[in-house]
């Protein structure tokens, strides 16, 4: 028994794979209210809305379907699994559910929210950053991506939600009221983004809404919920639900039309309200309501007012009562209705083909001939009949062209006339429709098409009215006629009263001449008085005939008047139908040659358009290509967008550090400059007095080079008197050798005379030591002596060396000894002159060198001062170094916002 309970669920089930939930005897007992028994199911890949009243059962359904309540009887099976025990991880990673979670208690950021949320439903690690960023920009949360979501509108809270439910990607998709708190914008986005989202994973998405006229476009299949019942379930069709329009007319327009028309087109019409002349028309969702207005437009029945009618529970639970018996359309649909406007040369043949029809009609009319015609108008239809007391002139006649050789050949019937009328707008509106694809493809023919619509329109204005003229000419013409009969009518009965009268005055004439012939025979008195009477009588008589006669002229005159008046009219009337009909005929030939004009520039417009299809088809296939290219580009500008950015930071970091670095050496530098001006002002003050006391030096310099002049000049003459006295000098040099090598001898002696005493000295000392000591004091004595002899020896030398000797010094050095003391004197005074001299010189040339000393110094220290303003320079220069590759930096940045900006816009 169980076996077979088990196979036969097998068996539900596979029916089933095209659904993506089987509810199988659903039912949820609560204490007072009872929720089921529900059995129905929800086709995969499509839209299905939960509907139903508050109350109905739906929340309590999609707990269980969630998985959120388990305790129910019967089943739901989620892809063929049932929901009771298949509540894992797994299985519910295909389902993705729409709640309004309330983030005010949530301080992450948009992304890092979404991130974690990501991890925790077990999103593939490579998808989640691609997945947030594309989910955020769709619902256009992207650039607040790094805000917190407790700072979030309610209007993006609800986005986020959204987000949340799409970014799993699942198969199936639960939204509950997914329009709550969502502004009229993006609610229609977000049903927009469902549809999309439907297409592009064929998911299947369960809906409840309040406004289903909101979504009534997107929902493809209807679950209803009444009292815990359902009420239905199965498509829009099954439903017999129609998106119904209210269209009012102006008074002109008769419903009946209308109603026929739109039937034809397999339209549905429903109430008609006669007193506002309008009627609800019904759509289906294959039925597009521009088709709608596009049919009434082209039969001129353009509506006044339009007024959607909202689909809410009232009008799906008048569907379901309309259910048992569908609306049926009055008329039946017309099988061919619309216009192919892309064959623009089929329409022009049509055109052709028509008004060359109508040529002919007109050609008929212009070819009777005047008196086999009675001629009346309708509307702006002719109506012509051979026998105008056979046919009956009123306004709502059907067209009627008659010709008296065949009258009944050329009879339209109601229908015909019909027919033309709407080939005619047809072909109109053909000639507008290719008005509207001639101004697409040549824009410079526009005007000149539109000028020739115009004069088309023109011309039947003008045709109509001239017809409207001949029809009045043809009444007026008609009128006196018929007053022109009347005429006639009364004079014929006048006459044939003047007859009557006449034949009357015969008889009394008759009886007259009787009564004469009788009286006559009476007698002659008698005969005399009756004499007179008839003389009365016969002037009477007279004047009678000349009554009679005058009212025949008369009569016969104002006929003859009339007769002619008539024929004038007649003549004028002939000459303005054959005007009428060259005018009618030239202008008809002038529209062949427009028509055929029209026909050249349509297969010229045509052949532009085969070039045009062809050159799309290049641009086409141009257009994937670059598309695949952009896409390829795409990726390349995002990854080098990716180290852009990332350069861009690093880039920041620098700026900032730079800008830090610049603040701080701006500060160094002001400091800088202030020392560096305070001590260029010292600087300046310092090369001020440096430039006097340069002045001053210079002024001394001359002076002392002045001096060293003089003194070279003494210099000179002193070299030349030396140069003269070193000869006399070698002279007394030889002899001072001489005197010298006598020196040494007496030197040798002596100290022979030393050696001997140093041997009493040792031979004493050896005998007793208190004898050295007068022998010692001897020793001394001639030391001294011989110390004087030295001294006098290098003074002599040095003199020598200075100064020749005097004049009186080459005498011989025989008289040397002798003239050595005077000589000496001599010498030393000018010695002492000279060096004076020689001193005061050197003192000067300190001083000079002092001052070169001084000037070397100031040069060292202005060359140090110098340097180390080089430094300085050196400093600032790194620091307007600095400043520029700032500004290169800055220029860089720009540069790189701008490509960005070009990229975004490019995307
Ligand atoms: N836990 C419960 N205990 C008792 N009755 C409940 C419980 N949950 C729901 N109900 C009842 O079940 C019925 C259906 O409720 P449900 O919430 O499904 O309605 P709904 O169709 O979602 O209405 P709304 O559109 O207002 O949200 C209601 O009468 C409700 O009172």
């Amino acid at each position: 028994m169980e076996k077979n309970a088990f196979k036969s669920k097998q068996i539900m089930l596979e029916k089933h794979n095209n659904n993506a939930v089987i509810v199988d005897h659903f039912h949820k007992k609560f204490k007072d209210v009872n929720i089921g028994p529900l059995s129905f199911n929800i086709e995969k890949g499509k839209i299905t809305a939960l509907l139903g009243s508050s109350g109905s059962g739906k929340s309590v359904f999609l707990n269980s379907l969630l998985g959120a309540t388990l305790n129910y009887e019967g089943n739901i099976y989620i892809d063929g699994k049932e929901r009771k025990k298949s509540n894992s991880i797994e299985n519910n990673s295909k389902v993705g559910f729409y709640s309004q979670m309330d983030f005010s208690l949530y301080s992450i950021t948009a992304y890092d929210f979404l991130y974690n949320m990501c991890n925790v439903m077990g999103l593939n690690k490579t998808l989640i950053k691609s997945r947030i960023e594309y989910w955020l920009k769709k619902f256009d949360l992207w650039t607040s991506k790094d805000k917190p979501l407790n700072a979030f509108s309610w209007g993006m809270k609800n986005r986020m939600n959204l987000i949340l439910c799409f970014i799993k990607e699942p198969e199936i998709l639960i939204l509950d009221e997914p329009g709550a708190n969502l502004d009229s914008k993006w609610r229609g986005e977000s049903y927009k983004i469902l549809k999309e989202f439907k297409e592009k994973f064929n998911s299947t998405i369960i809906l409840t809404v309040h406004n289903i006229d909101e979504v009534y476009n997107i929902i493809e299949n209807f679950v209803i919920l009444e009292k815990g019942k359902l009420l239905f379930s199965g498509s829009e069709e099954e439903l017999n639900l129609y998106k119904k329009i209210n269209v009012s007319f102006e008074k002109d327009v008769v419903l009946a039309e209308v109603e026929k028309l739109l039937n034809q087109h397999n339209i549905l019409t429903f109430n008609c309200d006669l007193g506002l002349n309008s009627l609800v028309i019904g759509l289906n969702k294959q039925q597009n309501f521009n088709d709608a207005l596009d049919i009434l437009e082209k039969n001129h029945m353009q509506p006044k007012d339009v007024v959607p009618q909202v689909i809410n529970m009232d009008s799906i639970k008048k569907a379901l009562e309309d259910k048992e018996t569908p609306y049926k359309p009055k008329y039946e649909p017309l099988e061919e209705f619309a216009i192919d406007s892309s064959d623009a040369s089929l329409g022009i043949d049509k055109a052709l083909n028509f008004l060359n029809k109508i040529e002919d009609k007109y050609k008929n009319i212009l070819n009777l001939n005047k008196y086999d015609i009675k001629v009346a108008l309708s509307n702006n239809l002719v109506l012509i009949s051979d026998d105008s007391a056979k046919t009956s002139i009123t306004n709502s006649d059907p067209l009627v062209l008659s010709d008296t050789s065949n009258t009944s050949q050329d009879v339209l019937t109601e229908s015909e006339i019909n027919t033309i009328k709407t080939d005619f707008f047809d072909k109109v509106q053909e000639l507008k429709n290719l008005k509207a694809e001639i101004n697409q493809i040549v824009a410079e023919q526009k005007t000149e098409i539109n000028l020739n619509i115009d004069d088309l329109q023109n011309y039947f204005e003008k045709v109509k009215l001239e017809s409207e003229i001949i029809h009045e000419a043809k009444k007026t013409f008609e009128d006196q006629t018929a007053n022109l009969k009347v005429l006639l009518q009364q004079t014929e009965s006048e006459t044939e009263a003047l007859e009557f009268k006449k034949t009357d005055l015969q008889i009394k004439i008759d009886e007259l001449k009787a009564l004469q012939d009788e009286i006559s025979l009476a007698s002659a008195s008698e005969y005399e008085q009756f004499d007179l009477i008839k003389a009365e009588f016969s002037t009477k008589l007279d004047d009678l005939k000349t009554y009679i006669e005058k009212s025949e002229n008369s009569l016969t005159n104002e006929m003859q008047s009339k007769m002619n008046e008539f024929k004038e009219f007649e003549n004028q009337f002939k000459d303005l139908v054959a005007v009428q009909r060259e005018i009618i005929q030239d202008e008809i030939k002038e529209f062949k040659s427009y028509l055929t004009q029209i026909q050249i520039e349509s297969d010229e417009i045509n052949s532009s358009r085969s070039n045009l299809d062809k050159d799309l088809s290049a641009l086409k296939q141009s257009n994937e290509e670059f598309l695949t290219k952009v896409d390829l580009e795409n990726e390349q500008v995002e990854n080098q967008k990716f180290e852009l950015n990332a350069k861009i930071n690093e880039l920041k970091k620098l700026q900032e550090e730079i800008a830090v670095a610049t603040i701080a050496e701006y500060k160094e530098i002001d400091s800088i400059k202030a020392d560096f001006t305070n001590k260029l002002l010292d600087l300046k003050n310092y090369i001020e007095n440096i430039s006097e006391e340069t002045k001053i030096i210079q002024e001394s310099k001359t002076e002392y080079l002045e001096k060293i002049k003089e003194f070279k000049e003494y210099h000179d003459e002193f070299n030349k008197t030396a140069s003269v006295e070193k000869e006399t000098i070698k002279n007394s040099l030889f002899e001072l050798k001489e005197f010298m090598s006598q020196i040494q001898i007496e030197a040798s002696e002596i100290n022979t005379f030393k050696n001997g005493m140093a041997t009493k000295k040792v031979n004493l000392t050896n005998e007793d030591s208190s004898s050295i000591k007068p022998s010692n004091l001897e020793i001394i004595k001639l030391k001294e002596e011989i110390e004087k002899l030295k001294f006098e020896m290098s003074e002599q030398q040095n003199i020598k060396k200075y100064y020749g000797a005097s004049q009186g010094l080459h005498n011989g050095f025989v008289e040397h000894n002798m003239q050595q003391q005077m000589w000496q004197q001599n010498i030393a005074s000018l010695k002492d002159q000279e060096l004076e001299k020689i001193k005061s010189d050197l003192n000067k040339e300190k001083e000079y060198f002092e001052q070169l000393r001084k000037e070397m110094a100031f040069e060292k220290e202005m060359n140090q001062k110098l340097a180390k303003f080089d430094s300085e320079m050196k400093q600032r220069e790194n620091i307007l170094e600095l400043e520029r590759i700032r500004r290169e930096i800055q220029e860089e940045k720009s540069k790189l916002n701008e490509i960005l900006l070009i990229q975004k816009f490019n995307k």
